[in-house]
């Protein structure tokens, strides 16, 4: 065991083994230099502190203490955030990736503010008028008011056609009228609603002059400014403990013939007159739905962040961890030697990468459509719902599956709410459900793919990322199998294109059989969800591929050597997973499967050596990775006996309940 200060002595000889530039591979992860500079300024401005500010673990706190706890650091950290990292970052990029990289350094669970700043924000800078941008952003950003996104009902999550809250305008009073008519049109799930926030943006279905014109955002105020107490007509709470969130303050709210101001209608894609005429303003009738695709955006780029924490700490412990013995006798290994730990974690690494080059250039595509719709030009969106869509589903739905091999990964110890782990899951796997469920989300870029693919079929030219379609429609044999990173993609491609084929000719066979479009499609869901996980993975691999090759053009040869392995690792551990799809819709044999397999094993062999400088270029301070198993030096027992000391259990030697029950009950039976 090493002393204090110490660096594990295990941990010292993996960077010795480690042959290639750490910085050089932090520098691509980051996106450039320049951005690796300007995320160490925003963590030395926000982390100056020390930023834990805990006295005693998060998960030895009771609800409500954890709750205080939690509001009391936000408000410390938003005093940073809007004194002096605001200055840094622009109002642009507020809330980025970065930001929240920082905010997890107060959290191990989640902030009461973090959907003012995810949702509450973004919303009034995508859904207002100029005009009320003008009234409600300053005092948003300067947290005068602090606000939740309060979308989703009792009854209703999905389909938010279906929400039941009613926006009545009056126009004698020029004010709208909230009503929750049933049990079910409660919102419910709001983050920060149920204790935090004095406002809210409420999606409500809109009336006036007698007509229903569907889900708008309004904006409302819920509590006094000053005592905190709910307005009249205003029905707010906290819906109890959960997996994960617990000190989000999730909260229900329900209106009583509640007023707003018509004003608070958020203007920008539609608008009611004075007299309460309605005007749409946008060519497009899915904008109002703007802040769930940007938020789904930022997403991928959370199952990233998330994700390469999780695989910090579970290869830095691998490499401290020593169990078993391999020859009677011998010295116990390292966990981190045997292949098996090596195959669980290392494909985590490669994720992490993969998505956060993905997450890069999907970010880069939602500006570019952005900024054609400032133009007028809306023919991007669909395009971006799709890939927003199927790539928020996809990244979620691994990140938490890599994140829970993570913890299989650190055995008992990974169990334990201090490595961390827990939270980095509960969290996660929130991630696949809110925001659009995995399954809605697959389908509704299979509603996307379909259409592509009748393009395809009508020879017309479909859009980039189904470009594929063109090239695989005319080919009715199998797709000629070749093992190299290009031959993978193009074989992911052909298995995207063979099962979606499948699923328009399933559809129309269904319709012959005299089911109407809706039923056929009903029927096919299953193999529907399928085509579109197949067509998003082929889309993270070539994307992950080709991006690499070209942030490495310039590296080093040994950064350009283990970026390599990593990739090529990813694609490999693909082909193996996906092998049943591969025999069917390419010319792949049991042989070629076989020598992937070897190849795969191999790259175990060449990655191992670089593991631990692979986790390191994450560059994760100890303040953010918050886990007694994967701090930098490595003193992993040292920390967890630490922790021990903590615990409010163990502050006196007899716990009082001994008396009361313990006692009683063991002498009440002889
Ligand atoms: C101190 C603080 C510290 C740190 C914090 C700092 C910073 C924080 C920054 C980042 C944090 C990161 C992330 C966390 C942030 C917030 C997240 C937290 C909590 C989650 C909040 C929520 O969950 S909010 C609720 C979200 N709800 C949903 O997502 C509902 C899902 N359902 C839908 O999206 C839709 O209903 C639907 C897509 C399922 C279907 O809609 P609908 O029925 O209306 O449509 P149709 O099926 O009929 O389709 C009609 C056509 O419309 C197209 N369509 C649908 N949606 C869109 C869209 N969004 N854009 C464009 N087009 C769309 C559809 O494809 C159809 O087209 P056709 O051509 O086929 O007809
Ligand atoms: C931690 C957390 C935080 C949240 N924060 C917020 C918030 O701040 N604001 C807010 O408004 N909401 C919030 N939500 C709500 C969240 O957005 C919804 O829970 C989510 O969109 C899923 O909707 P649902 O709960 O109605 O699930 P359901 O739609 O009821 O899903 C249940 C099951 O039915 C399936 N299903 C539903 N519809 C279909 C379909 N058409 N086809 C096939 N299968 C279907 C789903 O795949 C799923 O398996 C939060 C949720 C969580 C868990």
């Amino acid at each position: 065991m090493s002393s204090k200060k110490e660096i594990n002595e295990d941990l010292v000889n993996e960077r010795r083994k480690c042959n290639f530039n750490i910085q050089e591979v932090t520098h691509i992860i980051d996106g450039g230099v320049e951005n690796t500079l300007q995320r160490k300024k925003i963590e030395d401005v926000a982390l100056n502190g020390g930023a834990s500010l805990d006295d005693v673990p998060e998960e030895c706190m009771n609800l409500r203490e954890r709750y205080e706890n939690a509001l009391r650091k936000s408000c410390v950290y938003a005093n940073i955030l809007r004194n002096e990292l605001l200055e840094i970052t622009g109002i642009e990029n507020f809330g980025t990736p970065v930001i929240r990289r920082t905010g997890d350094a107060f959290f191990k669970d989640i902030s009461p503010f973090m959907l003012h700043l995810g949702m509450f924000v973004p919303t009034i800078m995508g859904q207002c008028t100029a005009e009320q941008q003008g009234i409600w952003l300053p005092k948003a950003l300067d947290m005068q008011i602090i606000g939740a996104y309060a979308q989703t009902e009792l009854g209703h999550g999905t389909f938010i056609r279906g929400l039941e809250t009613t926006a009545t305008y009056d126009p004698k009073t020029k004010e709208f009228i909230l009503y929750s008519p049933t049990i079910t049109s409660y919102k419910w799930w709001a983050g920060g609603l149920g204790r935090t926030a004095n406002h809210c943006i409420v999606v409500a279905q809109l009336y006036t002059q007698g007509k229903c014109h569907g889900v708008h955002p309004f904006i409302v105020q819920i509590r006094d400014l000053d005592t905190h107490m709910p307005l009249p007509g205003i029905k707010v709470g906290e819906i109890g403990p959960r997996m994960g969130f617990n000190t989000a303050d999730n909260g229900f709210l329900g209106f009583n013939h509640f007023r707003i101001p018509r004003m608070n209608m958020m203007m920008k894609n539609a608008q009611v007159l004075e007299d309460g005429t309605y005007v749409k303003v946008a060519r497009h009738g899915k904008l109002t739905y703007g802040t769930m695709v940007f938020v789904r955006v930022t997403l991928v780029n959370e199952a990233s962040f998330n994700l390469s924490k999780a695989v910090t700490i579970a290869v830095r412990y691998s490499a401290v961890r020593r169990q078993s013995e391999l020859r009677p006798g011998s010295a116990e290994p390292q966990i981190l030697d045997y292949p098996t730990q090596q195959h669980k974690l290392f494909i985590c690494i490669a994720t992490a990468h993969a998505f956060q080059l993905t997450a890069n250039w999907l970010w880069h595509t939602f500006t570019v459509v952005q900024a054609e719709m400032r133009k007028g030009n809306i023919d991007t969106l669909p395009e971006l719902h799709a890939l927003s869509s199927c790539l928020k589903a996809v990244s979620t739905s691994d990140a938490a599956a890599c994140i829970e091999q993570c913890r299989f990964a650190c055995g008992g110890h990974g169990y334990m709410m201090s490595s961390n782990l827990p939270y980095l899951y509960s969290f996660v796997a929130a991630t696949r459900t809110y925001e659009g469920d995995y399954t809605v989300l697959l389908l509704q870029t299979a509603r996307y793919l379909v259409k592509a693919w009748e393009q395809a079929e009508a020879k017309k030219i479909v859009t980039p990322t189904v470009a594929y379609l063109n090239r695989c429609f005319d080919t009715n044999e199998k797709v000629a199998w070749t093992n190299s990173p290009e031959g993978i993609i193009k074989s992911f491609q052909a298995i995207a294109a063979g099962k979606i084929s499948l699923c328009v000719k399933n559809i129309r066979q269904r319709i012959k059989t005299g089911m109407d479009y809706e039923d056929a499609w009903l029927m096919t869901t299953v193999q529907l969800v399928s085509a579109a996980e197949a067509h998003c993975r082929s889309m993270i691999l070539d994307t992950y591929w080709n991006e690499m090759q070209r942030l490495t053009k310039t590296s080093s040869d040994n950064v350009k050597m283990v970026l390599y392995q990593l990739t090529t690792l990813y694609l490999v551990y693909w082909a193996l997973e996906k092998s049943g799809d591969l025999l069917r819709y390419t010319s792949i044999t049991e042989g070629d499967i076989d020598l992937l397999q070897k190849e795969y094993e191999d790259l175990l062999v060449k990655i191992r050596p670089n593991a631990v400088g692979l986790v390191d270029a994450f560059d994760l301070r100890d303040e953010i990775l918050r886990s007694t198993l994967g701090s930098y030096d490595g003193r992993v027992y040292e920390r967890l006996m630490e922790e021990v000391q903590k615990n409010p259990l163990n502050k006196v030697p007899v716990d009082p309940s001994f008396q009361k029950y313990l006692k009683p009950f063991m002498k009440s039976k002889i």
